[in-house]
């Protein structure tokens, strides 16, 4: 080999980086990252760890609310502690990280790389070489090109909003807008979501998203349908978004949540001749780009899998095998789930019930408000769907309900390893828990 500075250098440091760096380092290869920004990336700093904290008091109102009689007195949601929590929570992530990977050995280059050959990405003027290359830069928000479109702010300035805005837009109805369209209506703002087209979640169970949306316009949020967004205007504090024919509304604040794309521009992709496109960067079933020694992980690569962190650290850690030599095969994903993470939340794995009915397998349907455990804090939304073959083996699930993700996380073995009645009543579970009440349907 070359006298290269390391054996993989990796562009980003986000889960497709550091789940698989740290082992890679530590089964004695000479490891570099790159990074930018904060190291972590996305789901640590300004994704689903951040999220799920301004989620909790929430959920815990949502409970309260439930119990309404049994739990008294008033109780109100201070956006601004709420904010506060969430950065005494994540700020200490980057600092761990880099010691996880500084301890083996890893080292934390800071700076905005850019390929310049295959074997060499730039950070400041300095090249650095290595055998292998791993691009993982993630997504960055959309930002709808029309006029004022810098008027709007994405998810992560709204994740550090000390104020809450009394009317708050949210453009776009997938993840970041029905999760953040919750959290804000919860905390006191007056929520108007303008849908692209008429479906929300559209890779989600459509009956499961009404219930969503009807529990969150009962709540006070305004749902408004094939909304096409064409402008946005200031007029002192206030801004204004103009839609569909003329319409307009008036808020405070503007969230564009129109999707998130691949970060493949202006770093020396096209130099090297990595193939991408606007979905991401091709890949094959090894994670090699058109570039033999050039590698990709994570939300940049172009795929059907969900671009979620379980995926990214999947793929990290595959890259880890094949670089250290406990593979040479093509990867083989899992079942991925993914969760919306609503109040209630829908969370899903394996075959869709829309599938499923076509191909005339078997969907069995059991009601929330019909399952005892959910009974004890008066949950009543919601339904779980279990899809099975033949066979009866489970090969796909969605629920929604307060406890979907959990619900839909226990069933994942009985999808992944194919389990058969006998081997599902060897699992003893927990009682009364979530997991007991899920497995129980099988
Ligand atoms: C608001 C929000 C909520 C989310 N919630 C969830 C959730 O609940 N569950 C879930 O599974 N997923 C969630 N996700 C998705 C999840 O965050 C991503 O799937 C995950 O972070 C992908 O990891 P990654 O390493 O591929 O990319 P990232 O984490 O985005 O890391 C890429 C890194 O590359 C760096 N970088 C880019 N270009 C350069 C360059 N030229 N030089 C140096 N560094 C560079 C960036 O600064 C970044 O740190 C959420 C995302 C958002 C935005
Ligand atoms: N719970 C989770 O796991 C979670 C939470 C948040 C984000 N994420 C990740 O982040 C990604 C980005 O989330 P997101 O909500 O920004 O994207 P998304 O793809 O889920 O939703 C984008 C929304 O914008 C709409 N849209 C697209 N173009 C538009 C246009 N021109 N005008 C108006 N609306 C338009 C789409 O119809 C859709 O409703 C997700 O795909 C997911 O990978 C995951």
């Amino acid at each position: 080999m070359a006298d290269y500075d390391y054996d993989v250098l990796y562009l980003g440091c986000g889960h497709g980086t550091f789940d698989g760096a740290i082992p890679l380092a530590q089964s004695g290869k000479k490891v570099g990252v790159i990074e930018s920004r904060l190291i972590g990336g996305t789901c640590p700093n300004r994704g689903c760890n951040a999220k799920i904290t301004l989620d909790a008091p929430v959920k815990l109102t949502r409970a309260k609310e439930r119990l309404e009689g049994i739990v008294n007195g008033d109780w109100s949601l201070d956006w601004g502690q709420m904010v506060a929590q969430k950065q005494a929570v994540i700020d200490p992530l980057p600092d761990m990280i880099s010691g996880l990977l500084t301890g083996v050995g890893v080292q934390i280059i800071t700076g905005r790389g850019e390929l310049t050959d295959a074997h060499t990405i730039e950070v400041d003027g300095k090249p650095i070489t290595a055998d292998k290359l791993v691009i993982a830069t993630g997504l960055r928000p959309n930002k709808l090109a029309i006029p004022g479109t810098e008027l709007a702010h994405d998810s992560e300035d709204f994740m550090n909003l000390t104020t809450l805005p009394k009317r708050l837009a949210i453009v776009g109805s997938g993840y970041i807008s029905m999760e953040f369209a919750t959290m804000a209506n919860a905390a006191g703002a007056a929520v108007t979501v303008l849908m692209h087209g008429d479906r929300a979640l559209r890779q989600f169970h459509q009956p499961f998203v009404e219930t969503v949306i009807d529990d969150l316009t009962k709540r006070g949020v305004t749902f408004v349908k094939n909304a096409e967004v064409s402008e946005f205007a200031q007029s002192g504090d206030a801004y204004t978004v103009i839609y569909g024919d003329g319409q307009s509304l008036t808020v405070d604040w503007i969230l564009d949540a129109t999707g998130r794309i691949p970060n493949v521009e202006n770093i020396g992709l096209e130099t090297v001749g990595v193939v991408f496109n606007e979905h991401g960067i091709e890949v094959n079933n090894h994670l090699q780009t058109s570039v033999a020694n050039i590698y990709a992980s994570g939300d940049v690569i172009d795929k059907q899998q969900p671009k979620l962190t379980p995926t990214a650290i999947f793929e990290s850690v595959y890259l880890m095998q094949l670089f250290s030599g406990q593979t040479d095969q093509p990867i083989d994903y899992p079942a991925i789930p993914s969760t919306v993470f609503t109040s209630p939340r829908i969370a899903k794995v394996g075959e869709s019930v829309e599938t499923a009915e076509k191909k005339g397998d078997k969907v069995v349907t059991n009601q929330i408000k019909d399952d005892w455990y959910r009974q004890v804090d008066r949950q009543t939304l919601g339904a779980s769907k279990l899809v099975f073959d033949a066979d009866h083996k489970l090969i796909g699930a969605t629920e929604c309900s307060e406890e979907a993700d959990n619900a839909i996380d226990t069933l994942l073995p009985a999808i992944e390893f194919g389990l058969d009645a006998s081997q599902i009543g060897r699992i003893v579970h927990l009682f009364p828990t979530i997991a007991a009440s899920a497995w129980e349907k099988l």
